[in-house]
């Protein structure tokens, strides 16, 4: 039997009924060699959010230790004594791909960090979800055997467990929430979030942000407009009524409470940079403008790869310089405490490579990123050492 499906909706509604008759459907479109163009729509269920976090739970130990390491950031974006004196830095591969090389980085990360947490409050970027400009390798949750089969079932199980293993470390951890509904898969284990230079002006994501239990970047758009993602603190500090699911799965009308600790991510944009003073204090009174009348943090970090490094990962050494320099009021600059930190895109390695790596052979470099170049374990240790310094 073959049930064409041409249309999403009567897709949605002939597959929903049974995973058998899904998995038929797709198999005889395979077969159908009359019917080249037209693809149907398969429609697999999946584990739900409360199954994958009871089968990998985050213990009572661990969910202390991430609500200190969000408060801690969110004391640091609200001026609070202890912590506004250290430099937020979001430092780790563009995107994870292999585990065994994760966990390398992250130990590395972590006694880095027992050296200079008095002054630098590390978080380790752990990104499973990538955007892309128009199609790509769409991250480990996505693609786990990058193969194109797809299994996000097996990449929502192998993400959370890599997740939890760098908590246990002690790490505070960085993701993009790209979906709504991978983030019930994994926000136990997220003490900061992203929101996408691609994504920043999207309604859903400004209704997720108004509900995540963290502070959240936003990042200015990829055409460098930074009011998008003003407009996106001011939206998701409300509350919001939307759709959304709950951790059984089950479709649910959400009102969410609006979440006042989010701030900007400036990465520069349509190839150009917005690190320097002049860009950083035009953001700034952009934002103290809105914060009038909404209650916003006036902060900023600076992301020094994307648009800021041209995509020249060895850029953003420099550029990371600067922009604490410009914080501590250093070579000329005036001191800005709305500087709040840094993003930098490293990895073991430096550089990157393609999915089916450098060689000959098609091996993929051990530590090597597959999406963005990053810079180098060796690289980032000098680099955060001489922050470190600077933030004296
Ligand atoms: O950070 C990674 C990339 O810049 C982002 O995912 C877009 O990638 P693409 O332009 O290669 O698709
Ligand atoms: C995709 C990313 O950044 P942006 O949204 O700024 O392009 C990223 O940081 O991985």
């Amino acid at each position: 039997m073959t049930t064409r499906l041409n249309k999403q909706d009567s897709a949605l509604t002939d597959t929903c009924q049974s995973t058998d008759h899904a998995r038929e459907t797709s198999s005889d479109a395979a077969n159908d060699a009359d019917q080249p163009l037209q693809k149907s729509l398969a429609v697999r269920p999946l584990e739900t959010p409360r199954a994958l976090k009871h089968r990998l739970p985050l213990s009572d130990h661990l969910a202390l230790q991430v609500d200190k390491h969000r408060q801690q950031i969110t004391d640091l974006l609200s001026n609070k004594p202890n912590e506004s004196n250290k430099l937020l830095v979001i430092t780790g591969p563009c995107s994870l791909h292999d585990e065994k090389a994760a966990l390398d980085y992250g130990r590395r990360l972590k006694a880095l960090n027992d050296q200079l947490s008095d002054r630098l409050m590390i978080v380790m970027r752990t990104y499973v979800e990538k955007p892309r400009t128009t199609t790509g390798w769409k991250g480990l949750a996505y693609d786990p055997e990058r193969d194109g089969s797809g299994n996000i079932e097996l990449g929502l199980t192998r993400s959370r467990a890599l997740l939890l293993n760098l908590v246990e470390m002690g790490l505070p951890l960085a993701i993009e929430a790209l979906s709504p509904m991978t983030m019930l898969y994994l926000d136990d284990l997220i003490s900061w979030t992203a929101i996408g230079a691609r994504t920043s002006e999207s309604q859903i994501h400004r209704e997720m942000i108004s509900h995540l239990g963290m502070p959240v970047g936003i990042k200015n758009g990829t055409d460098g407009s930074v009011q998008n993602a003003i407009n996106a603190m001011i939206s998701s500090s409300r509350s919001h009524h939307c759709l959304g699911m709950d951790l059984d799965g089950q479709i649910a009308m959400l009102d969410t409470p609006g979440n006042p600790d989010t701030h900007i991510v400036l990465r520069g944009g349509r190839n150009l940079t917005n690190y320097d003073e002049t860009s950083i204090k035009a953001t700034l009174e952009q934002l103290e403008k809105a914060a009038k009348s909404d209650q916003l943090h006036p902060k900023v970090i600076v992301d020094c790869s994307h648009d800021n490094s041209q995509k020249q990962h060895e850029r953003q050494i420099p550029i990371a310089q600067k922009v604490v320099e410009q914080r501590k009021g250093l070579n000329g600059h005036q001191a800005n405490q709305g500087i709040a930190g840094i993003m930098l895109e490293s990895f073991i390695e430096p550089g990157n490579q393609g999915m089916n790596g450098p060689n000959k052979d098609g091996q993929l470099t051990y530590g090597l990123s597959i999406t963005d170049a990053c810079i180098s374990w060796n690289q980032t240790e000098t680099l955060l050492r001489e922050l470190h310094e600077l933030m004296a």
